[in-house]
């Protein structure tokens, strides 16, 4: 079963078309890896899942609802959780009580309720011996394990991840693999947009290839990679 569908979906700003007629579907359970220059949509795109930006035109389907039109907060609540690329946490709170932000907002619940799932969302996230720091006092690493975890607090049966890798070391983005890994090992499904490509490929098992808005690829990662398109116009190689 399809957990997501794009079908024909478009957006345009003025005259710039930042997503083309994108189609295409998103099987329950799947880790799915989005590339593309610098500029092509993927963004975008997510806004479009997310409710963020509404599309000009085509369907967004979402575990067999067409949610074209519904509301972000609508989109969250019933299980589109994401992260974005520059974490903005509030940060004077500490980390538990940017989750209990994120676990509640919209939903009508009390601490009581989901202090349960907060609880477990740090620990999955490695953040539970930083409950009580305030965000601001957060390593980059932690503030993006507490971007992740802000997405987790959400409940999330569709996670969408934007750069999430972006600007950490080598061992700190495998230890941040290791805790996407583990998300996904439980059955969320995962849509990442990311420029270190060996974390992505660690993880996903299709990747697809944006390009001016378009869908120009999508199938087997090493296939993917290894394509005279992908190669020329996303890593700028001639072959
Ligand atoms: N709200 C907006 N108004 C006008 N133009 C926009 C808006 N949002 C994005 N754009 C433009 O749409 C294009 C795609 O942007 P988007 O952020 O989706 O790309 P991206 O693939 O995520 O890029 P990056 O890899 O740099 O994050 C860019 O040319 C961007 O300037």
């Amino acid at each position: 079963m399809n957990i997501l569908s794009l079908q024909n979906v478009s957006k345009s700003f003025g005259a710039l078309t930042v997503t083309d007629d994108a189609s295409f579907d998103v099987p329950q359970g799947e880790a799915l890896g989005i590339i593309g220059p610098n500029g092509a949509g993927k963004s975008t795109l997510f806004n479009l899942i997310t409710g963020n930006l509404r599309a000009d035109q085509g369907t967004i389907t979402f575990e067999g609802r067409d949610v074209t039109r519904v509301s972000a907060m609508e989109r969250c609540l019933t299980g589109i959780g994401r992260s974005f690329q520059i974490p903005q946490p509030f940060e004077k709170l500490t980390v538990y009580e940017n989750l209990l932000v994120a676990a509640t907002h919209g939903r009508n619940l009390s601490e009581a309720a989901v202090l349960d799932d907060c609880a477990d969302v740090l620990e999955r996230t490695e953040l539970i011996r930083r409950a009580n720091t305030p965000a601001g006092q957060l390593s980059l690493l932690e503030r993006k394990r507490l971007e992740l975890a802000r997405a987790m607090a959400t409940q999330p049966k569709l996670l969408l991840l934007d750069e999430i890798a972006g600007g950490l070391t080598e061992g700190e983005c495998k230890a941040l693999i290791g805790t996407i890994r583990d998300i996904h090992a439980r059955g969320v499904t995962i849509i990442w947009i990311e420029h270190v490509l060996h974390a992505l490929t660690s993880v996903v098992e299709r990747l697809l290839v944006l390009d001016f808005g378009r869908v120009i690829g999508l199938g087997d990662p090493e296939e993917i990679m290894a394509s005279r398109e992908v190669q020329e116009i996303y890593l700028g190689i001639e072959v």
